[in-house]
């Protein structure tokens, strides 16, 4: 179906924001943005669709989305390995959230493209000297040289290998032993043997592994513990750098409408989100699912009308509302925003990111997020979705497989003296792997919960 006006390239028409626009060379970005366009799609149609499909079941509230992965994905960190665990961890996570809530879970990676950030300020000033901020890998470098932060078009090519490459392992992965679900378990396991606090969730982490063991024997396989087959694990990103954007945007044969090549879903920032902008007219057009950040300061009157550009048809499983308002606002914007949507009547995913609202500097100038505001957010969620009778579809999730110092708290504490130790983020700090599993274990016990289970049911 193709959308009235709108072309790959209509966003250039309206305002935009978050773009760098001190590229030296212009026309080298345009043969960049050339050469891309004629580069292979890195999803295609019919998997863009299965998504789709799988998120009107979210949208009924017949399963649960968990969306996690990377803030900003960095060609300096681009290893087997991180990619392995990053996949490792959503995995064990939705296995943990599928027992719980009795729903399937679509999993959704951060990945394989998430390299471009919103920054609050334009430019840095260290030492008196000013010099344009760190933008994402795909835009610019990360060290403070003149050189590094001038924005170079070569990125937009770098990143687009880099995705490829990512996808060609997760696919591998997806395909392969990593979805012994079993074996996975059994980390979950070392997991919950390790945390101080693992007694609270052992009963939960047997019974788990005691109905995968049983599946496990039911299955005709000769092999214990068999491979049940592929998982599904979908991409996305925000969709913050349109020119990347333009350029892997294809006309999808299956539907006669226009794919974004580039992940299966994308969303908005909160930081482009105008409904007059570029950022929301480039993504009106394309028919991949698509998230859109909600944060405190969005009105339920603005949301309608986004919800009248993005989908104005209700098409099941196309819109996921992500909320991120900080745990100290989510009670107050979120039943207004939650009203709105259930008296409207199309189908939407409200989904939660408890992270983007609770960022703070720690006394020794790191950028941090405590791990009680997060789950204290996820809470305040769980409880509004079930008093507004609204399915409480999903989570949204800065987070690695590795074990890094960058947020506070958890089962293994990081305290304000640990983060030096190993914060190595681009931008936002993440959950660390112990932080990611313990919170899916919270969650998994909420959505158990009598509190919670008008709105799982609706
Ligand atoms: O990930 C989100 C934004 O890019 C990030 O929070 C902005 O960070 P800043 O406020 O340090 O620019
Ligand atoms: C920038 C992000 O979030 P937000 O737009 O909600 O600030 C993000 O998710 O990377």
């Amino acid at each position: 179906m193709m959308n009235r006006n709108w072309t790959p390239r209509s966003w250039r028409e309206k305002p935009v924001t978050c773009l760098p626009d001190d590229y030296p060379d212009p026309l080298a970005l345009a043969r960049v943005e050339e050469q891309l366009s004629h580069l292979p799609p890195l999803v295609f149609g019919a998997d863009v669709r299965r998504l789709t499909a799988r998120l009107a079941q979210v949208a009924e509230g017949k399963a649960f989305l968990l969306q996690g992965g990377d803030c900003a994905e960095s060609f300096k960190e681009f290893t087997t390995d991180n990619i392995r665990d990053t996949f490792r961890l959503i995995l064990q996570m939705a296995v943990v959230l599928t027992f719980a809530g009795g729903k399937p879970v679509v999993q959704v990676g951060r990945i394989a493209g998430q390299f471009a950030k919103p920054r609050s300020s334009p430019s840095e000033t260290r030492d008196g000297v000013t010099l344009p901020s760190y933008r994402g890998d795909i835009i610019n470098g990360m060290d403070f040289d003149a050189r590094e932060r001038t924005p170079d078009p070569r990125r937009l090519l770098m990143a687009y290998h880099q995705s490829s490459a990512t996808l060609n392992l997760l696919r591998a992965f997806a395909q392969g032993g990593y979805t012994d679900l079993c074996n996975l378990h059994r980390w979950t396991l070392d997991f919950v043997a390790s945390s101080p606090q693992g007694d609270h969730y052992k009963g939960l982490a047997d019974k788990i592994f005691e109905s995968l063991c049983f599946m496990s024997a039911l299955s005709s396989s000769p092999e214990p513990h068999a491979n049940p087959g592929p998982v599904d694990l979908f991409t996305s990103h925000e969709a913050l750098l349109l020119n990347y954007e333009e350029a892997l945007t294809r006309p999808d044969p299956g539907t006669g409408g226009w794919l974004d090549t580039s992940a299966h879903m994308l969303w908005i920032g909160e930081r482009t989100r105008q409904l007059n902008g570029g950022h929301v007219e480039f993504m009106r057009g394309i028919q991949n699912p698509i998230g859109l950040k909600c944060g405190p300061t969005m009105e339920p009157e603005e949301l309608l009308r986004l919800m009248d550009m993005l989908n104005p048809r209700g098409i099941p499983g196309k819109l996921t509302l992500i909320g991120r308002f900080g745990s100290d606002k989510v009670e107050e914007c979120l039943p207004r925003l939650m009203a709105a949507t259930r008296r409207d009547g199309r189908p939407v995913i409200w989904s939660i990111d408890p992270m983007h609202g609770n960022t703070h500097k720690a006394s020794n100038g790191y950028k941090t997020r405590s791990f009680d505001r997060i789950l204290a957010e996820v809470h305040s969620f769980l409880q509004v979705a079930a008093a507004e009778g609204v399915h409480p579809g999903g989570l949204h999730l800065e987070m690695t497989g590795q074990n890094v110092t960058e947020c506070l708290g958890g089962s293994l504490p990081v305290t304000e003296d640990d983060l030096s130790s190993r914060y190595h983020t681009h931008c936002d700090p993440r959950l660390n792997a112990d932080q990611a599993l313990q919170l899916a274990f919270m969650v998994a016990e909420a959505l158990q919960s009598p509190r919670t289970t008008r709105a799982r049911a609706a």
